[in-house]
């Protein structure tokens, strides 16, 4: 069903069609200092992700998305709050019309221009759809885009294939690449129970949201913004503000692995 960002199919009605965005897990939520929970037991996490698995970048009208081969173990997130291997299934962007917002996840009230997920599934279930039913099914690490003059060279790769896939249903092959390399020094994170943060909004994620974001240009940023969410027969509408609000915690604990 065809959902969106904005008036009649934005994130207040997406609960119509789907209600499980009216849930008690939801995402992306408010990560205040005051509310998080120290938890020393909480391990360092550990990414090993083979640069072969990298398959195609494309966008779908919603984001920029990279693909990688999930067939088996071979770019996998482990440790932290998480038991066992998660594979590596996509990368994926949120960001603003402008760089003063553009993150879903928000700390302190602060809004950065953007938010890079990286999707991962747990292979103890069948297949991925499998997992997307199961409340340990899906982990998703989360690094904030902090716009600044020294943006990090390896941002460049990704931002570079834009050209090619302009409009909503293009696709170009985007081979050897480790996202790893986009991570910030520290590994500090913050984690929580939540869902996707788009319909169907299934409650089966936990988040791992890093403390440092990563510096990218206002011009990188820009050429984000340079996506159209429709195909190329059709006026080309900017692919921008694709974030959905914070949702309300409930009875829900924010851990951080850092004092
Ligand atoms: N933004 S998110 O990571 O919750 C997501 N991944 C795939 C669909 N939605
Ligand atoms: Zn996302």
């Amino acid at each position: 069903y065809p959902w969106g960002y904005d008036g009649d199919n934005g994130p207040d009605q997406w609960h119509k069609n789907y209600p499980t965005a009216k849930g008690r897990h939801q995402s992306p939520i408010e990560i205040n200092n005051k509310e998080v929970h120290y938890d020393r037991s909480l391990l360092p996490w550990f990414a090993s992700y083979d640069p072969g698995a990298a398959k195609t970048i494309l966008n779908n009208g919603k984001t920029c998305r990279v693909v990688f081969d999930d067939s088996f173990d071979r770019s996998v997130l482990r440790g932290g709050p998480l038991q066992g291997v998660y594979r590596l299934r996509q990368l994926h962007f949120h960001w603003g019309s402008s760089d003063d917002h553009g993150s879903e996840h928000v700390v302190n009230g602060v809004r950065y221009a953007g938010e890079l997920h990286l999707l991962h599934w747990n292979p103890k279930y069948s297949n991925y759809l499998d997992a997307v039913r199961r409340t340990d099914g899906i982990a998703v690490l989360a690094i904030f885009l902090q716009v600044g003059k020294t943006p990090k060279p390896e941002m460049k790769r990704i931002l570079e294939e834009i050209n090619a896939i302009k409009t909503k249903g293009k696709e170009a092959p985007f081979p050897n690449f480790d996202p790893s390399i986009l991570f910030p020094k520290s590994h500090d994170y913050w984690t929580y129970h939540g869902s996707f943060t788009t319909p169907p909004c299934e409650e089966c994620i936990t988040w791992i949201v890093l403390r440092e974001p990563i510096i990218v240009s206002s011009d990188q940023m820009a050429k984000l913004r340079s996506l159209s969410k429709n195909a190329e027969n059709e006026p080309d509408l900017p692919l921008v503000d694709n974030w959905r609000p914070t949702q309300p915690r409930y009875f829900r604990m924010v851990s951080a692995s850092f004092l």
